[in-house]
């Protein structure tokens, strides 16, 4: 790291107190996967949770009780974890939580059903697109095609006339398709809390499926984004990914016993 990118990699002094005095051993402790503990690339498989990061996240599984909620399917993510958190939840929340075992053959007929019609409508006509097909939900890519704009408008046009109508999440170069009526991060997160009796939680994440934690506008959850954005309802912000490491330092020399 340039000694320039770590003066803005370093947690402000406002969340830094805020966050002492609010986390303890009881504290769960949550994170999104891609754009949070590892950087955005251009192709999803090849993510990487850097060696600075994996090995605070090893540290902190041991500390305290950590969970991942991530947009990815639950197998994906795990493969590119490094650690093993006490909770995962995948698609979303859609994938994970012990009340949605009924439901998963329901999401998963759907979203092959939609599947089919992305793909005539707009994979096989547009070049740079992907669709990309997690059971619970769908992930279609747009980043590799050349003009995002256009692309985004088509594939919301095709997602817009799917019966029964998804919810869509929109995301970095990506627009996801969830099943109406499927847990969103939210909800994961509070259902972990509820089933780990957990009073409070941290959460970091980086994307508007992140803004379902955020917009709880819970006093119980320390919600922090990654990256500023006004519109977002977040309280906290890091200005980087980069600053994920001086927030687990933060949290870990705090927890650590003396
Ligand atoms: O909730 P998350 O853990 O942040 O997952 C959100 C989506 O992440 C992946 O897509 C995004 O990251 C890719 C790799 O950096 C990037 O190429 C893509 O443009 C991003 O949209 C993943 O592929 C999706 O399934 C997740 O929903």
């Amino acid at each position: 790291m340039r000694p320039d990118e770590k003066a803005v990699t370093l947690l402000s002094p406002a969340i830094r107190k805020d966050l002492r005095s609010f986390i303890d051993q009881r504290t769960l402790f949550a994170f999104d996967l891609d754009g949070t503990l590892a950087p955005i690339t251009s192709d999803p498989s090849n993510i990487v949770i850097a060696p600075e990061i994996s090995v605070r996240m090893s540290r902190l599984c041991n500390l305290a009780r950590i969970a991942v909620l991530t947009g990815r399917g639950l197998e994906d993510a795990r493969s590119h974890l490094t650690f093993n958190p006490h909770y995962l939840i995948g698609n979303h929340g859609a994938e994970g939580l012990p009340e949605l075992d009924g439901k998963r053959e329901v999401f998963l007929n759907l979203c092959h059903d939609w599947e089919h019609h992305v793909r005539q409508l707009v994979v096989n006509s547009l070049s740079g697109i992907t669709v990309e097909n997690k059971g619970e939900t769908l992930s279609i890519h747009y980043r590799n095609h050349p003009d995002h704009q256009t692309a985004s408008s088509l594939i919301l046009r095709a997602a817009s006339s799917l019966r029964p109508s998804p919810r869509i999440i929109h995301g970095k170069c990506v627009v996801n398709l969830v099943p109406a009526g499927a847990p969103n991060k939210g909800d994961a997160l509070l259902s972990t809390m509820k089933q780990g009796n957990f009073e409070k939680a941290l959460f970091v994440g980086d994307d508007e499926t992140d803004e379902d934690v955020f917009r709880l506008r819970n006093q119980c959850i320390f919600g922090i984004r990654v990256g500023e954005k006004e519109s977002s309802f977040a309280r906290y912000f890091l200005s980087s990914q980069l600053g994920v490491v001086d927030l687990l330092d933060e949290v870990i020399r705090t927890l650590e016993p003396m």
